[in-house]
């Protein structure tokens, strides 16, 4: 049976990667599309600039929007993807949890709360259950689950195959994100061409913070957050897709380079629709990864490693995934399916 699903902000530039991933999903059927009170009442078409490089689902295209409010959404709405300005989305959210909606949210609000989940499916997702302790605090029907900014999403696949191998000390990593993560209309032309950029708002302190949460244990009733030091500086290049980033990882233990490179490439998947066959792929070729080649592996769900050599107290390795596939709608439909696999819906 298929499972009705919404998008709320979705005629934005992850709302249209969600109405891309969702289009023959084996499993969600797109039911209803919100934006803000301008699009509201409009159709699809004529709402969004649409910007992704596949055509308009057709019967998306005459789709009516809707305003974003628990009102305006039909009661019959089983899960919510949330791609809102996280500043709306901060009150937005929470009055959908109460009138019991489930939301599946890429915005950046909430997502070191104490009783909301911050989930990679393969990495945690016995953290889901922290939704037992959501409801009975908050008193909501619905739930709330998050998914990690994108550049952490890049890092913590091959990180957690580090920590279950050889344990994680310490993490210094510095990136070089594309322009697509900023939005549309984020960066200009003119800033970003023949440029580089030292600073990304709000970027470091996500990584520092949000990839110890994802990285810890839930006892089922707190998580307790990994102790590793975790530095990050972020830097935006003039590529359209594809986060890459260089990791520098102090570990406990005094691992071969070949036994690293096993460990990131047995590290299990799992069986969700939207999952890669293997998470990570680790190039051997110094040269690899690199964003225009390598974005897409895994339809674009897949984190790719390179450059993998020992340090005096660890390794280092560069790491890819396409940011606004699974650093956003493709991160937020995985927790979907895995909220549906585990009888959330
Ligand atoms: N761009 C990216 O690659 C990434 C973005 N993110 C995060 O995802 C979220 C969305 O980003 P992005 O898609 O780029 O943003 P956009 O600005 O492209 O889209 C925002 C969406 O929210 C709607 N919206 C804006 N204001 C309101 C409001 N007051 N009430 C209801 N709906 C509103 C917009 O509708 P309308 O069209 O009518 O204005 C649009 O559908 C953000 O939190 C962002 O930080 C995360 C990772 C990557
Ligand atoms: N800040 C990220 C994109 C983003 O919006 O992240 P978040 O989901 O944490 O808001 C980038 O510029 O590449």
């Amino acid at each position: 049976m298929s499972v009705r699903v919404g998008i709320l902000g979705a005629t934005g530039a992850v709302g249209q990667r969600f109405i891309q991933l969702l289009d023959d999903h084996p499993t969600f059927e797109l039911a209803a599309l919100t934006a803000s009170d301008e699009s509201a009442g409009k159709p699809y078409r004529e709402a969004a600039k649409w910007r992704v490089d596949t055509p308009i689902p057709v019967d998306v295209a005459e789709t009516t929007v809707r305003r974003t409010e628990p009102d305006a959404v039909p009661d019959d709405i089983d899960l919510l993807f949330s791609s809102l300005p996280s500043s709306v989305a901060v009150d937005v959210e929470e009055d959908f949890a109460r009138d019991g909606y489930v939301i599946s949210s890429n915005s950046s609000n909430d997502r070191l709360a104490e009783d909301v989940p911050l989930t990679i499916p393969e990495i945690n997702p016995d953290h889901l259950d922290l939704i037992e302790v959501q409801r009975d605090e908050r008193g909501w029907d619905g739930a709330l689950v998050k998914n990690p900014n994108c550049s952490t999403i890049t890092m913590i696949p091959p990180l957690a195959a580090l920590d279950e191998a050889f344990g994680l000390d310490r993490i210094n990593v510095s990136t070089l994100q594309a322009v697509s993560g900023a939005g549309y209309s984020g960066v200009t032309s003119m800033e970003i061409l023949d440029n580089a950029i030292p600073h990304i708002g709000g970027e470091e302190d996500k990584m520092e913070t949000e990839s110890r949460k994802l990285l810890g244990d839930f006892d089922g009733a707190e998580i307790e957050w990994h102790d590793a030091d975790v530095a990050a500086s972020c830097n935006r290049i003039p590529t359209l897709d594809g986060h890459l980033e260089n990791a520098f990882v102090d570990l406990d233990d005094d691992p071969e380079v070949s036994d690293v490179a096993d460990a990131m490439r047995e590290f299990p998947g799992v069986d969700l629709p939207s999952a890669p066959n293997q998470l990570i792929h680790v190039f051997e070729d110094p040269e690899r990864p690199q964003p225009r080649m390598d974005r897409m592996r895994g339809q674009g769900m897949q984190i790719c490693v390179g450059g993998v050599q020992s340090t005096e107290n660890g390794v280092k390795f560069n790491c890819l995934a396409h940011n606004t596939v699974r650093g956003a709608a493709g991160a937020s439909l995985l927790n979907g399916e895995l909220l549906h696999e585990n009888g959330y819906l």
